[in-house]
């Protein structure tokens, strides 16, 4: 029997978001989130929110039908070996799995917990924290709608969710999960320089991250594809065109594909 309850083993900086962001749009019943890290002290700020603390993982999966890994794809083994033999107590339609981990794949899964079990992969990103995620999802062929829109209610609650195969969630990576990496790189560099030149970094970041969401919704809204947007920008003999200039000769594009490509092989390598 399904109850509705969510529970997350792993309560750090990812689930601390997902749960944050679920607690914000108040979505779901705080009163249906479980959770279990070994360090109470993760819990503490969600317990006084009104979820509930387990004292283990194999009672989170025992409690819940929804049942979120949030913990490193290291820790992976351990967390399945410790919830196999419940969720093998479960009937295989009272329990979805989702992974959030980087290269965890459903065979990996399947693999510890049984094939017939239904299962989610998300990869989602920081900002979720915010309601301003953006999560990519697959699922396997046997999880049915129902149990595939409450999982990703879970994620568009605090952000946008778009499903993809199996085979592209280790490319999604440099898309969702790890780019806002550098896009905080890119931030920290540009406000460093203001600085440098004597601008107020409070006044620089304003305009920067202004900047960042405004050409976001250029690249949303306005019809135009990014080679049209940089081009709308780039004045003749201008500075944008002295700016992307040295990008250009310092191997900035080609610098930036192999970042994405590192990204996605680390992504196989932490399979199982
Ligand atoms: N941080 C990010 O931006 C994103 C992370 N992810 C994925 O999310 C997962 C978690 O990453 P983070 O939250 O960054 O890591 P984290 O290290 O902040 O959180 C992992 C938590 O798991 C706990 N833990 C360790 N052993 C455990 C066990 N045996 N049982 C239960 N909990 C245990 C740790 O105490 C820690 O609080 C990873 O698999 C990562 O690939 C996915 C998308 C984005
Ligand atoms: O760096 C990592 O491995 C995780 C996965 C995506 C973002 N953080």
């Amino acid at each position: 029997m399904k109850n509705g309850k969510l529970g997350f083993i792993g309560i750090g900086n990812m689930a601390s978001a997902i749960i944050g962001g679920i607690l914000s749009s108040g979505t779901f019943p705080v009163g249906d989130i479980y959770m279990y890290n070994p360090h109470a002290e993760k819990m503490q700020r969600f317990t006084e929110s009104g979820c509930v603390a387990c004292t283990s993982a194999e009672e989170v999966t025992e409690l819940c039908d929804t049942v979120f890994l949030c913990v490193k794809p290291q820790i992976f083994p351990e967390v399945l070996r410790v919830i196999a033999p419940t969720v093998a107590k479960k009937n295989a339609d009272d329990v979805v799995i989702v992974s959030i981990a980087a290269g965890v794949t459903f065979k990996n899964l399947q693999d510890a917990l049984g094939a017939d079990r239904r299962y989610v992969r998300a990869m989602p990103n920081t900002p979720l924290l915010l309601g301003e995620g953006a999560t990519a999802l697959c699922r396997t062929s046997n999880v049915p709608e129902e149990d595939f829109a409450r999982v990703r209610s879970a994620f568009s609650c605090c952000g946008v969710t778009q499903e993809i195969d199996e085979a592209q969630m280790n490319a999604v990576i440099a898309v969702s999960g790890s780019s806002p990496a550098y896009l905080y790189l890119l931030a920290k560099l540009t406000c460093d320089y203001a600085a440098q030149q004597g601008i107020d970094p409070k006044t620089a970041l304003t305009l920067f991250c202004q900047t960042m969401k405004g050409s976001a919704d250029m690249l949303l809204n306005s019809g135009k594809d990014p080679q049209a947007l940089m081009d709308m920008v780039t004045s003749k003999g201008g500075t944008t065109f002295a700016l992307l200039n040295v990008l250009k000769e310092q191997g900035f594009n080609e610098a930036m594909i192999s970042s994405f490509e590192a990204c996605t092989h680390r992504a196989e390598e932490l399979s199982m």
